[in-house]
């Protein structure tokens, strides 16, 4: 991925990708918007779909609300970084956005499941971050897929039946967070990414840095 201007310590970085995976209902979407808001130099991607709009849900903001055919027609382009299908509908990446979001110096946010976190490391093993937020309990879980209150009991069953083999997935992810209070899963989570955007291998302007602080010390 392209190198750019981490800017937070002056110092030049790779642009990371932070993905943050979950059975539905366990809290992606509360700790995406938190860092979104609170992380500055964090881009979100927002993914195409084909799956209905909530109420509440705007287009372009949450997703790009497609039909099956635009969906192919984006697929057959290479116009998505990655896509999976998930409760019957089809989920993808924009390739576009992301690339150009870390070319300008942002690192980007991904609320994507599984399928999608093997499709990114696959592309760029080195450039990914991943999460996989867990729920404290199963009554929990189903609590507040009841208390979001924007889908149909129906599709709770569905999205609850789906819940532990989602969860099978948990030992693919670099981290695991339990989200009992937002407070403290989004300090967890905000740690995650203020770390490893320290690390040193992501810090491409180390080399020069420590050359003019040598220069400095020895001159
Ligand atoms: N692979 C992939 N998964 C996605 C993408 N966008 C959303 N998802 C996943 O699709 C699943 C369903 O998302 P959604 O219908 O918004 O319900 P949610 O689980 O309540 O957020 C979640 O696991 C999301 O992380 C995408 O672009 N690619
Ligand atoms: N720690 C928490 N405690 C209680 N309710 C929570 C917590 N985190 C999220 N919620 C609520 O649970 C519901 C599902 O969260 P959401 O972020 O939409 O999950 P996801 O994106 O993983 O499907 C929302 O109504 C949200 O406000």
């Amino acid at each position: 991925m392209a190198a750019h201007d981490g800017s937070f310590d002056g110092v030049e970085r790779r642009g990371l990708m932070f993905v943050l995976s979950s059975p539905s209902g366990a809290g992606k979407t509360t700790l995406s918007r938190l860092l979104i808001e609170r992380m500055p130099g964090l881009q979100m991607s927002v993914s195409a779909t084909t799956r209905p709009m909530r109420p509440g849900e705007v287009d372009g903001r949450d997703y790009h609300f497609v039909d099956r055919a635009r969906f192919e027609e984006m697929v057959k382009r290479n116009e998505l970084l990655e896509w999976a299908t998930v409760f019957d509908n089809r989920y993808g990446t924009p390739r576009a956005p992301v690339e150009a979001a870390l070319s300008a110096g942002q690192d980007v946010l991904f609320d994507i499941d599984w399928q999608g976190t093997q499709q990114l490391r696959e592309k760029a093993r080195q450039d990914v971050v991943s999460v996989f937020i867990l729920p404290p309990s199963a009554a929990d879980l189903e609590k507040r897929l009841h208390t979001r209150a924007q889908d149909s009991d129906e599709v709770i069953r569905g999205r609850m039946s789906r819940a532990s083999h989602e969860m099978s997935h948990w030992a693919e992810y670099d981290y695991i967070v339990i989200n009992r209070n937002v407070d403290d899963a989004f300090a967890e989570v905000q740690s995650i990414l203020k770390a490893e955007r320290l690390k040193r291998e992501r810090r491409t302007g180390l080399t020069t840095f420590v050359r003019e602080l040598q220069g400095q010390l020895e001159g």
